[in-house]
């Protein structure tokens, strides 16, 4: 399934993905395939393995946010950790159009190959800013970790850019050496978010950010979102399980069910005149 939108049709998208199948667990004769499970499942009740994405696909383009949304265990975290590498798919294949001109699978690379992808291309900001952040660095050192790993070592450069983006994200300079940990969440979010913008990637994921913070320290990180697509142009997929983020963030939406897209298209579209029973049943909770 793959989302797509006239108004970007003619650029080319900035990461393109094609029947991305991930499972966790060895699977068994039941369930080698993700067609071998009933529609409203992806577990298997036999060997209680999960096909956690099904022949997911989109295209993401310059500048544009696409929100993925779906009840709890519905496969949105781990398709972007999945993009991001942190977890093995079974199958399918993704581009990035800046790299090796969106010829080469991302999926296919060596270690090494997309080491360098996840420096200098892609970003990500986890729900839980202990999975993105170092606690024991500094928040400059977090940032300086990551310039390091793309080749940036001399310590004034690293520490004006972790000046400049520390700047950006509203964390004061004279922080900057402080451990986040003694950080307040939306503060820990902001540092993650800077970090993951260090080397300038195009593609941004970012997974249930605002999840767990007060309203208005959420209201704070999404316009921090805005900014930054806006003034970097950055590409980004927003995994949220709360609808009135993705109504203020994505420009589509793709809704996700038992790993399947059930439904995808324009935001206004899919919240104003869902078609799928299970996104009316979704956007009327959030009434
Ligand atoms: N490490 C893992 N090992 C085994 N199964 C997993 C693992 N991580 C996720 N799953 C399963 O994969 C399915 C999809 O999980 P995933 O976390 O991607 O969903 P989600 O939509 O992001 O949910 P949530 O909003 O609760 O984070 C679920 O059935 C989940 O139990």
């Amino acid at each position: 399934m793959v989302v797509t939108s006239a108004t970007y049709m003619e650029e080319q998208p900035m990461l393109s993905v094609r029947n991305l199948n991930k499972r966790y667990g060895q699977g068994c004769k039941h369930c080698e395939t993700p067609e071998m499970l009933p529609v409203n499942s992806n577990r298997c009740s036999h060997c209680g393995s999960v096909w956690a994405c099904i022949d997911v696909g989109m295209d993401l383009y310059k500048g544009e946010i696409i929100g993925i949304v779906g009840e709890s265990g519905s496969g949105k975290s781990s398709l972007v950790k999945s993009l991001y590498f942190d977890e093995e798919i079974a199958s399918g294949t993704a581009t990035i159009s800046d790299y090796k001109g969106g010829e080469a699978d991302i999926f296919s690379v060596s270690a090494q190959q997309k080491r360098y992808i996840r420096n200098y291309l892609m970003g990500m900001v986890y729900q839980n800013p202990w999975m993105g952040l170092k606690m024991s660095f500094s928040s400059g050192g977090n940032i300086a970790e990551k310039l390091i790993a793309a080749g940036t070592y001399h310590v004034g450069n690293i520490r004006d850019r972790a000046s400049e983006l520390l700047n950006h994200v509203e964390i004061p300079i004279s922080r900057m050496d402080e451990l986040p940990e003694n950080f307040s969440g939306g503060m820990q979010q902001r540092v993650q978010i800077s970090k993951a913008l260090a080397n300038n990637p195009p593609v941004l994921l970012l997974d249930e950010v605002t999840t767990g913070l007060d309203l208005s320290v959420q209201a704070r990180v999404l316009d921090l979102i805005r900014k930054i697509q806006r003034e970097f142009g950055v590409g980004m997929i927003v995994v949220s399980h709360d609808l009135g983020v993705i109504r203020m963030l994505a420009d589509r939406t793709m809704v996700m069910r038992y790993g399947r897209v059930v439904e995808q298209g324009l935001t206004d579209q899919i919240l104003e005149d869902p078609g799928h029973a299970y996104t009316q049943q979704l956007v009327h909770s959030l009434l």
